[in-house]
């Protein structure tokens, strides 16, 4: 998909005013809370009319004042899906995922009940009434509502925010799966850096209702290192692990990793801190930490006065964190060898 905004908006004393182009098929909305989020979301939507300006999805024109085009909400094709699950109390799950399946034109029904009902793994709940769903399985009910509705780009608003954590990491799978299995670009909006790094390939960084960027997750969450409390986060998803002595060994590119918190066969995803690697010059003769990677040094970035060390350790890679005297008194430079040591413990389960 391409998106191409040229906006203004007021809203009391809040100003939006964006004008930039954005392609991909993973796109993310990242500021936060209050800088404007929903606001742009809204807008590309059709759901509230920018004052003056356009904006462009692919070829097609969503709003122009100059032209005077304002297409209404159905016929802009974009489904959105709110951080409540906003299902319709009176209806069962069936009605409920049928519902924008029957106001969508033959010819646009693309995708069909069955197929979301089996990547969203609805089976077994199609019977129910939604009163009768967990939070999770209700936000799984109104991604498949928004979905088999054929859009042309699917808007996900801090979908999920009203979760807690175990569950928020369960349903990024199917997130990420029904825009991949059945093509649809979608636009995800949060506050949450892991959750662009999880979802999305490109972000709008939105500031006091102004745009101050396009990155990668990746970039975001480097720039972020030094402010966010738990530094730069490694996302690893791992499988096959097998338990030993109460520990998991989880084997990682040529090596493995030793983790405390682990679950045998399943895929599970974990995060590292930045900050929880410890990096030696030299091989540490005895260490309690039960990981030792011998590693090299690819890169080194700066973030608010923190080191950012990138590290390859048997096709993997890791970001640890120094302080920047730590840096020079260890001399790192690119293609440098290390020793990072990381304790079984710091593994945090996601999901
Ligand atoms: N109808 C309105 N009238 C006046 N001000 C509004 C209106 N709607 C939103 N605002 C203000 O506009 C600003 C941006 O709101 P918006 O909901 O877009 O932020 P957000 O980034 O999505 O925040 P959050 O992450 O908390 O949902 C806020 O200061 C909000 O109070």
């Amino acid at each position: 998909m391409k998106l191409r905004i040229d906006i203004e908006k007021k809203l009391g004393d809040f100003s939006l005013k964006v004008n930039t182009e954005i392609s991909g098929e993973r796109v993310g909305i990242f500021g936060a809370s209050g800088s404007g989020k929903s606001t742009l979301t809204h807008l590309i939507a059709g759901l509230i009319k920018p004052d003056a300006g356009e904006i462009y999805l692919d070829d097609t024109c969503l709003f122009s004042s100059r032209k005077k085009i304002d297409l209404s909400p159905e016929k802009r094709r974009i489904s959105i899906v709110f951080q409540q699950a906003t299902l319709f109390p009176h209806l069962g799950v069936k009605q409920n995922l049928l519902y924008g399946y029957k106001r969508c034109r033959p010819a646009e029904r693309r995708i069909e009940p069955e197929a979301i009902i089996g990547v969203l793994n609805l089976g077994h709940l199609v019977g129910r009434g939604v009163n009768k769903l967990s939070g999770g399985e209700k936000q799984r009910v109104a991604l498949g509502r928004a979905v088999l509705a054929n859009p042309r780009l699917l808007v996900m608003d801090e979908p999920l925010s009203a979760l807690d954590d175990s569950l928020r990491y369960q349903i990024i799978p199917y997130l990420r799966s029904v825009s991949a299995e059945f093509g649809i670009p979608c636009l995800f909006i949060s506050h949450s850096i892991t959750e662009m790094q999880l979802m999305t390939e490109r972000v709008l960084v939105v500031k006091n209702g102004r745009l101050s960027g396009i990155s990668t997750p990746d970039q975001l969450a480097r720039a972020g290192m030094a402010s966010n409390p738990k530094g730069y986060l490694n996302l690893l998803r791992l499988n096959g692990a097998k338990e030993q002595d109460g520990l998991f060994h989880c084997p990682w590119g040529s090596s493995e990793l030793i983790i405390s918190d682990g679950k045998t066969g399943e895929e599970s995803l974990f995060e590292l801190s930045s900050r929880d690697i410890i990096l030696f010059k030299q091989h540490p003769e005895a260490i309690s930490a039960r990981n030792l990677l011998e590693c090299t040094v690819t890169e080194l970035f700066d973030s608010d006065g923190r080191k950012g060390v990138v590290l390859q350790s048997g096709g993997k890679t890791l970001v640890a964190e120094i302080v920047r005297v730590a840096a020079e008194e260890l001399v790192i430079t690119q293609g440098s060898t290390l020793f990072a040591a990381i304790k079984a413990s710091a593994f945090r389960r996601l999901g």
